[in-house]
């Protein structure tokens, strides 16, 4: 409880006005060292003479702009958790699909690091022109100002960054039309929430290069530590190869919700030459996947063979680009930036590459190295088959299991097709019916052009 003594402090305006200005100027510079000593000084003469007790305020506002330790306080102060607490607020921020609880007006919370109890108070009071006014009192025994300057704000700041990236709700960002960029770095990109409801779970693939993706995201994002031990840049890379239907994008999506990582989809055609593209990729944001889509029809590789005195290896024109001279982006180009500078100024990189063609690839994209991981998506197997049926229709056995796994084996046929056909009907029946009486057909097929083999001379 407050003794009088303290009570009289806190009642001084002089006191609050100077604690403050003090907070004002904490939160602007994030405690620069410079500042600490200042403010210790002011803090001292100020209140050590009336009490054991120390008050900081932290308000809402810094001048016009929030005040990000107030923000940071909000969010890591859990009114839910706290055991006396009766009532607290729940939001849900634009944009979000979290929903956020926050402390309520003239609430107190007490939390403690290092053993040492602090007390909160988020007061909310009418202001001039009847605006609300909310700001936090934090309160302490005084000999503990230095450790709460140097580690506790700071572990109040960094929790709360943790807490947002956790609620966060991953966007999916595509490059802006160039007409449509108006100045800010980020102005590039547009972006919207990821809706894509593809999960590991429901992403049909062999169960063990799923386990080997979700081991190697885990190991990816604990690794902080020794990326920067190694001077490793802090990213991944993954190419994901397959037909059609067969997953990559719903795998891409799955990682991306699992991660809670931003997607960026870098659609290569509408970039105009390599300055255009360190741009968009420098516009990125940590702990996000770049994505680029078919890698190979994307760009189209000029016949080197055909140009033997180029000076300029591999280069790439966009295929909508064509018939024109001027824009390009070099494959060389694009690599080196993603594998130097862009990486080593971010962290928590992904970068996916998604190919329908591995065989057209350009062998610099292959190279040992290049991409850290190479994923083969394929054609239905009996295993995803069974993922599916229990994930679209419900089901784990039925009587046609036997004869639709057996045309598996034989015939082609991509996940997409299969859902298409569970999309039908809900009931089991007439789903796996009409999946049997497609796969029959493919087979028919099949077997006519083994049959009479088409030949054009
Ligand atoms: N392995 C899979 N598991 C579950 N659903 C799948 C799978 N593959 C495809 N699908 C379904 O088919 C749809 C299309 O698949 P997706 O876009 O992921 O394929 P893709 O390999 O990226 O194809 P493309 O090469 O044409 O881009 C998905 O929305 C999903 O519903
Ligand atoms: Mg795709």
């Amino acid at each position: 409880m407050m003794t009088p003594k303290f009570q009289n402090v806190v009642s001084t305006a002089a006191s609050v006005a100077a604690t403050v200005m003090l907070l004002r100027s904490f939160t602007r510079n994030y405690i620069p060292p410079e500042f600490q000593n200042y403010l210790h000084s002011k803090l001292s003469k100020l209140l050590s003479s009336f009490s054991t007790e120390l008050t900081l305020v932290i308000d809402e506002f810094d001048g016009l702009t929030t005040n990000p330790l107030f923000a940071a306080a909000q969010l890591y102060l859990k009114p839910q958790e706290a055991p006396n607490t009766k009532r607290f607020r729940a939001t849900m921020p634009s944009k979000s699909r979290h929903v956020s609880l926050l402390m309520d007006g003239n609430d107190e919370i007490t939390d403690s690091f290092n053993g040492v109890p602090f007390r909160w108070r988020l007061v909310s009071r009418r202001g001039k022109s009847n605006f609300a006014v909310h700001f936090f009192e934090v309160r302490f025994h005084k000999k503990h100002r230095e450790m709460v300057l140097s580690e506790y704000f700071p572990r109040v700041m960094k929790e709360a960054e943790a807490a947002r990236e956790r609620r966060k709700t991953p966007r999916l960002f595509t490059v802006k039309g160039k007409r449509f960029r108006r100045g800010g770095r980020k102005e590039l990109w547009q972006g919207v929430n990821i809706e894509h409801p593809a999960t590991f779970a429901t992403v049909a693939m062999d169960w063990e290069l799923k386990e080997m993706i979700i081991r190697d995201l885990d190991r990816f994002v604990e690794r902080k530590g020794l990326y920067k031990s190694v001077g490793k840049a802090w990213k991944r890379g993954y190419l994901l190869s397959g037909p059609p239907g067969t997953g990559k994008s719903s795998l891409i999506a799955a990682m991306a919700n699992y991660l809670n990582f931003d997607v960026y989809d870098l659609e290569l055609t509408a970039v105009n030459g390599n300055s255009d593209l360190r741009s968009l990729l420098i516009a990125t944001s940590n702990r996000s996947i770049l994505v680029v889509e078919d890698i190979d029809c994307s760009l189209q590789l000029q016949d080197r063979l055909a140009e033997p005195k180029s000076s300029q290896p591999h280069r790439f024109i966009p295929r909508h680009f064509h018939s024109f001279p001027a824009p390009q982006v070099t494959l060389s180009g694009f690599l080196n930036f993603i594998d130097g500078l862009w990486s080593s100024c971010g962290n928590e990189r992904i970068v996916v590459f998604t190919t329908n063609h591995k065989e057209k690839l350009d062998p610099a994209l292959l190279r040992p190295g290049r991409m850290d991981v190479h994923i083969d998506m394929t054609y239905c197997t009996p295993d995803g088959f069974k993922m599916l049926a229990s994930n679209y229709l419900g089901i784990t056995e039925h009587p046609l299991f036997v004869q639709i796994e057996n045309l598996l084996g034989m015939i082609d046929v991509a996940p997409a097709e299969v859902g298409e056909q569970f999309l039908r009907d809900e009931d089991p029946d007439i789903a796996l019916n009409s999946l049997m009486e497609l796969l029959l057909e493919k087979k028919r097929n099949h077997e006519l052009q083994i049959k009479v083999p088409l030949t054009v001379e």
